[in-house]
């Protein structure tokens, strides 16, 4: 851990919050200061994955706690994401360091042109010397296409930079063996597989009106990246400086995956499907055991209002989901072509019919 060179941190709204609500300035500088000594290091990068923008919106649109709908926490994230990376850039500049906002939605990152996108511009941002302040983009996401936490969207964005470590910083030390504030818990120093969390009491709510997810989603996006092959330490913010500098703290999540292929990690973790194709056995045992691409002939059927490039299931004919692909068809579009050759599409419609309707490099495999 010592020796991590591309570093991704994970700070969560409520360590970067007063309990009044609105942006706690003097918190922001803290970690700062460790984030900038560590990256001012030759060959240490980082990565900052920044929560906080509804928190910080808040109390400047009048609103005392976290509102329950999409609209307004939309615009409680469009003021509070100005004031949150305003607040990183003047904190940066202390150290001579700039800071690029970057802003991702599940829908810019499993498609592939802008998943290239989105790893070059990180890459160009960190060979400049810049820090990276990632968050989602709050403000145009809608519900259906949400990460909705930020923990996940971390995981993937480590394993999009191919990090050597992951720091999920939050308001607790650490992954607990039941909720902390119940005497008597204690904090769980290693986890080397994800089945030994099993039957822990893992609280789904956060600090109440601040944070999203609580412990599950940490525990979720550690066995996210954890699996993709990078380790990850979950601690609390005042113990940032001992995670980067490879001391003892929180919980360390051992990897326990070798990494993935690139973008197929984010197909199956950071959208939704928006429909749903169902396939005939044949096509079943050539996408699962054969890994070929999905052709018109083998599908039975379809559901949802999809467009070409959406996230889409694959399911076999008892409704279990079988694997997730971005689709080259539009719904409207594939009625007609279902249960028919690629051929002989092509002579009736255009070489265009020719196409598979999911490419198997777009194809991730959801049991094996
Ligand atoms: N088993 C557990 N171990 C540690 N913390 C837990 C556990 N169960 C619930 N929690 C709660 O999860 C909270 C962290 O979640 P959250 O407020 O969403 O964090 P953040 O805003 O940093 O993302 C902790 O403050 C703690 O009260
Ligand atoms: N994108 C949202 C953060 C969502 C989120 O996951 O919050 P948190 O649980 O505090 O990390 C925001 O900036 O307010």
């Amino acid at each position: 851990m010592r020796d991590a060179r591309r570093v991704v941190v994970k700070i969560g709204s409520s360590s970067l919050t007063t309990a009044a609500g609105g942006l706690d300035a003097d918190r922001v500088d803290a970690l700062v200061d460790v984030l900038a000594q560590h990256a001012g290091r030759p060959d240490r990068e980082i990565v900052l994955v920044s929560s906080g923008a509804i928190a910080a919106g808040l109390a400047p649109l009048g609103l005392t706690k976290r509102p329950r709908d999409l609209a307004r926490q939309q615009a409680a994230a469009s003021v509070g994401q100005g004031l949150l990376v305003a607040r990183y850039t003047a904190s940066f500049a202390r150290y001579g360091r700039r800071v690029g906002q970057v802003l991702l939605t599940s829908d810019d990152t499993s498609r592939r042109a802008h998943y290239r996108n989105a790893y070059r511009t990180l890459g160009q941002l960190l060979s400049m010397g810049a820090v990276p302040v990632v968050n989602e983009n709050d403000t145009v996401a809608t519900d259906e296409i949400r990460f909705g936490d930020n923990d996940r969207l971390a995981a993937l964005v480590a394993h999009l930079v191919r990090a050597d470590l992951l720091v999920l910083l939050s308001d607790v030390d650490g992954l607990y063996d039941g909720n902390p504030a119940t005497p008597g818990t204690r904090r769980i120093d290693q986890v080397r597989d994800p089945a030994e969390l099993e039957g822990l009491d893992i609280g789904s709510a956060g600090r109440a009106g601040v944070g999203t997810g609580g412990m599950v989603t940490k525990v979720e996006a550690a066995g996210i990246a954890a699996g993709a092959g990078v380790p990850v330490v979950l601690t609390s913010a005042v113990h940032a400086a001992d995670a980067l500098a490879g001391r003892e703290t929180g919980t360390y999540f051992h990897p326990t995956g070798r990494r993935a292929a690139g973008r197929l990690l984010w197909l199956a973790h950071a959208s939704a499907p928006t429909g749903a194709l169902t396939l005939d056995e044949g096509a079943v045992r050539a996408v699962v055991e054969r890994r070929t691409s999905l052709l018109p002939a083998g599908i039975a059927g379809l559901e949802g209002d999809f467009s070409a490039g959406d996230p889409v299931e694959l399911r076999d004919t008892a409704g279990r989901a079988v694997a997730r692909g971005l689709v080259n068809f539009d719904a409207k579009e594939l009625p007609r072509l279902l249960g028919r050759s690629t051929r002989e599409l092509a002579r009736e419609l255009g070489p265009a019919y020719e196409r598979e309707v999911v490419h198997r490099d777009d194809l991730v495999l959801l049991r094996s």
